[in-house]
């Protein structure tokens, strides 16, 4: 029987962990480390449950009840969420006397791990502190510069997976009775920051006036110090940010991978898959940040400013080509994304033309003909064209023609370049002119 891609996803990150930390019994490290990720799987969906529950808002379909992976059964009054390890494990830092867990704590940790690492990692900005105190937040001041120790112990136990919340993960959800938790109207001086700084970030853009309104006054003002773990990747998610001033940066698999700067956003992509964090965060100078609950990013900001990205997450996903994308990377892809419809007949690429975008069809048939040698294919859903004179700079080396009504999702050549990521290299090998050119 062949595994799932979630038990091979599972099994992946496993081997990768065993790779970086070479462990010496690794029958006891591995206890440690399906024990922390059930802990934080099961953690992360109690705390998201219990929070929506008390709203009144079911988070998770019907179908969740059904995955052997989760324990929220909503009728079972008697989840038992706690690990069989912790009280035994003898590798467990929170066994011994000097045990320093709260009995509030769904969960212990029994990496072995020094007490000092577990609490720089464990300790990113909790956002439901005040920043009212200019003393906040230095709490979680990195001990060492250096990013790479901030992750002893595998946190990035599954940045990429996406839990098994289905359909519903990308829909707004049913908010009827939802009120915005953190609701406080702006000062005079907040708002003239907030239009100076943020007013023109796209996500503001693409909100009406009302809305816009909402979200401002939900937003929550953040000052962190340089060198404050904002998000700590394989957390689960609980904000949004939006940087006035300062920057951060990126750190996935204890690679830097990206930064940025005043007026971008991050936080987005857990709140939006319901996932654990995809990234470490750090400031790398003071930041004022702006915070967004979960909740009112999911109710207004899913459907407007990342409407793409809900748009076309089922059409990406099953784009065969698309299958090593990251979900950041497909998530950036979708808002490159546009939409066009095609007739019957209706020539899409003609040969011989200057190739300005790369084409994914979404549903629909069209028929690839070459003046010299009639019909070379027919394509359908999940297939792709366009790619090869965007991929060699040359001219577009067939015709393309919708044969049915044919959706398609257009990407420019800009994006073609910078988003597709390790796609590209599929691309160029699958290039079906490579052959005559070589
Ligand atoms: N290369 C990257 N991979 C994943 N997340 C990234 C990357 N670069 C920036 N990020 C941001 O880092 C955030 C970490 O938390 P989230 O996964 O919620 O959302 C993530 C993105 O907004
Ligand atoms: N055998 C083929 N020769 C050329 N183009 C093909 C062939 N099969 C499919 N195509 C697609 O037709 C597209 C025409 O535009 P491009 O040359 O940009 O990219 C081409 C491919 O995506």
């Amino acid at each position: 029987m062949a595994i799932t891609s979630d038990q091979k996803n599972e099994i992946d990150l496993f081997h990768k962990q065993v790779e970086i930390e070479n462990p010496s019994d690794i029958i006891q490290f591995g206890a440690n480390y399906f024990n922390r990720r059930l802990e934080l799987q099961r953690g992360f969906i109690k705390k998201q449950e219990n929070f929506a529950l008390s709203k009144g808002i079911s988070l998770f379909p019907n179908d969740m009840a059904q995955d052997p992976m989760s324990t929220t059964h909503r009728s079972s009054s008697a989840v038992n969420f706690k690990s069989p390890f912790v009280d035994q494990d003898p590798h467990s830092i929170h066994s011994g006397p000097h045990s320093n867990n709260s009995s509030s704590e769904p969960f212990k940790s029994n990496f072995n791990v020094t007490t000092e690492s577990k609490k720089r990692i464990n300790s990113p900005m909790d956002p439901s502190q005040s920043n009212d105190d200019p003393s906040a937040g230095s709490n979680f001041k990195r001990s060492s510069p250096h990013p790479s120790n901030l992750s002893p112990i595998p946190v990035h136990f599954n940045a990429e997976r996406r839990t098994s919340v289905s359909g519903e993960t990308l829909q707004p959800g049913n908010f009827d009775d939802w009120t915005p938790e953190h609701y406080k109207e702006k000062s005079e001086e907040q708002l003239k920051r907030l239009e100076k700084s943020i007013g023109k970030n796209f996500l503001f853009n693409k909100l009406d006036h009302d809305n816009k309104r909402l979200v401002i006054n939900c937003l929550e003002e953040k000052h962190v110090p340089k060198e404050t773990v904002i998000i700590k990747q394989g957390d689960q998610g609980d904000y949004f940010y939006i940087v006035e001033d300062g920057n951060v940066e990126f750190i996935v698999n204890d690679a830097k991978v990206s930064s940025s700067g005043s007026g971008s956003s991050f936080g987005e992509l857990a709140l939006m898959y319901n996932s654990p964090r995809a990234a470490t965060v750090i400031a790398t100078s003071d930041c004022i940040l702006w915070a967004l609950d979960r909740l009112t990013f999911r109710k207004i900001l899913l459907g407007s400013s990342f409407k793409k990205r809900v748009l076309y997450d089922d059409l990406l996903k099953s784009i065969p080509v698309l299958k090593s994308l990251t979900t950041y990377e497909r998530a950036k892809l979708a808002d490159a994304l546009d939409t066009k419809y095609y007739e019957p007949d209706q020539v899409i690429i003609k040969e011989g033309d200057v190739g300005e975008n790369f084409y994914l069809i979404e549903y629909g048939e069209c028929q690839v003909t070459r003046e010299d040698k009639g019909l070379l294919t027919t394509l359908h859903k999940g297939d792709y064209f366009g790619e090869v004179a965007l991929l060699n700079d040359l001219p577009r080396q067939a015709t393309v023609t919708a044969s049915k009504k044919t959706k398609v999702a257009t990407l420019g050549k800009s994006g073609f370049q910078r988003l597709l990521g390790p796609a590209v290299e599929v691309l160029k090998l699958n290039d079906p002119t490579r052959s005559s050119r070589e």
